[in-house]
Formats: C-alpha cells, structure tokens, sequence
C-alpha cells in the first residue's frame, strides 16, 4: 500500500513589483520580486482522497502575495517573507509550515548630469538578492544570499599538486583566468518569532552588504590556490563578521578559458607567459561547493 511520503504545494514564479513615493522630496524608490510560496500540513487527503476541502487555492496564495506585500515593507525581504509566511499559519490551523522563496532583481538608480534621478532605474547585471524562509510554529528559519553575481579575475589564481595519475590530461598551472557565478547563502540562527525577526531588520541589509563585500575583496585579494581554498576563506570571513549567522555555503561553477596555440600561424606566441587571446568556454565546468559552520 502506497503512502504520501511528503507533500508541499503553492504558487511559484510570482512576479511583484512595489514603489514608494515619498510625498516630500518626490523621490520614488522601486522593489521588484519573483516570489514562490509552497505549503505544507495536513493536506494529505487532497492527494489520497481528492479531498479539496483542504486545499488553500494557489490562486488565492498569489492573491496573499500581493496583498502583503501592500501591507508590509518588502525590504528587507527577509521581514517580508516572515510576514508571508506567518499569514499561512495564523490564518489556516492545518497548515505547518510555509516555504517562502524571495529573490530580488536590480533596479539601481541612474545618475543624470551627475545627480540621482528621482524615478528612473536601470538593471546593472543579472546578480539577485534571495531569501528563503521557513515558517513554522517552531519558528523561522532564513536563509539569505546572492546568486548570479557574474566575476573574473585575469591573473592572481593558481592550480597544481591535484592527482596526477593515467586518467590526468590538465597541466599544472601558476596563472590562470578565475571566472564564476557566485552564488552565496548564509543560514541566520533560528528567530522564534516574526517580531524577533523585525526587531533589528537592519542586520539584513548589512549582512547583504558585508557578504556581498567580502566575497568580492577575497576573490580579488587572495593569490587562489584553488575555487575550493578561496571559498572556504569567503565563508570564514562571513561568519566571522555576523555572529547571528550559523552557516555559510558557496556554490561556484568554474567557468573555463583555455588558452589558444597560434603558433601554426607566422610563429605567432600565445601561450604561458605570452598568452592574451583565449577561448571561454561553455560547458563543462567545474562546479565546486561547500557549506561552512560555525
Ligand atoms: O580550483 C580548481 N579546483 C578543482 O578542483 C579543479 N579541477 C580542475 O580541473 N580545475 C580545478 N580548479
């Protein structure tokens, strides 16, 4: 006899976007979000027995997506997400937990004639700002982070001394490209409640600035062993600097750029030291991961 071994189900790829005008200075500030919202409880019979009694219309989930985030501030989208998911557990006794997903898109003010524009934006790279919360009666557990955030560094990266066996074809290399998609979370101590999570709210914005800081300075400064040594210094850095932060985790694809042999043209040198023209690469890639404690 088959059983229902888990169950979540919601709204996904919610597309919300929120301005606020500030009636003095006439300055307008702009958020747009994607927003996924999935809900668990008990809400078994709905798949066993057809049994829609249960079941909160993802309709009207996309309905309290909007809804809240009238009501509520959306930045920072940690507080937002609580909110969200709160809402779920204090309006529907059979629910125990709602999975919040956040992630926020650039929309960075442009500068005219050397001054902010007071309502005009642009989008400066495909890096967001994610969160993920999840709700529950036992309390909120967030995970924030950053995705996409596009880099490379032209010099200052090494690999040599992996396995060298009858399978290795990769050279040794003390100077190489180092490019990635940085995609960085940091999982916050359990808050027991919303208003645990409002009070100080400014400790998101700085963590977002902090992480998004220090994964940019090691990546630049550090004379990179390895993606796996450089990472694990990044995730030291972070849970150094937020003490409410109990764990850190990268995920970095390494993207490749292979230097190019010219020399069956005119003897042309365009490799080791006298390599300037390249081939990045698509796939494959490395991917390389970790999460760090503290
Ligand atoms: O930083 C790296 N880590 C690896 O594990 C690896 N493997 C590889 O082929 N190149 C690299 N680079």
């Amino acid at each position: 006899m088959p059983s229902l071994a888990s169950a979540r189900y919601g709204k996904d790829n919610v597309r919300v976007y929120k301005v606020h005008k500030d009636a003095e200075t006439g300055v307008q500030t702009v958020t747009e979000m994607t927003v996924c919202c999935l809900l668990e409880g008990e809400i078994e019979t709905s798949y066993t027995q057809a049994d829609n009694s249960v079941v909160v219309a993802t309709d009207s989930i996309k309905n309290t997506i909007y809804i809240k985030a009238k009501e509520h501030p959306v930045n920072p989208p940690e507080v937002y997400a609580s909110h969200l998911g709160q809402h779920f557990l204090d309006k529907y006794a059979h629910i125990s937990a709602a999975n919040i997903k956040v992630i926020v898109h650039r929309w960075t003010r442009m500068n005219i004639d050397g001054k902010p524009h007071p309502h005009s934006f642009f989008r400066d790279g495909q890096e967001t700002r994610n969160v993920e919360a999840r709700v529950t009666r036992e309390g909120i557990v967030l995970k924030s982070g950053i995705a996409d955030l596009t880099v490379l560094k032209s010099t200052g990266s090494a690999f040599h001394g992996f396995v060298r066996d009858e399978y290795t074809t990769l050279a040794e290399t003390w100077d190489r490209i180092l490019s990635t998609d940085v995609d960085s979370t940091w999982t916050w101590k359990l808050f027991p409640t919303v208003a645990a999570v409002e009070e100080g709210a400014e400790r998101f914005n700085r963590a977002w600035e902090t992480a998004r800081n220090i994964t940019m300075k090691v990546f630049a400064e550090d004379n990179s062993a390895s993606v796996q040594a450089t990472m694990y210094k990044m995730c030291e850095q972070i849970l150094a600097a937020e003490s409410e932060v109990e764990l850190t985790s990268y995920s970095l694809p390494n993207k490749h750029y292979f230097e190019i042999d010219l020399s069956w043209h005119k003897g042309i040198k365009n490799t080791g030291k006298d390599a300037e023209v390249y081939a990045p690469q698509g796939g494959p890639n490395g991917l390389i991961k970790c999460e760090v404690r503290r």
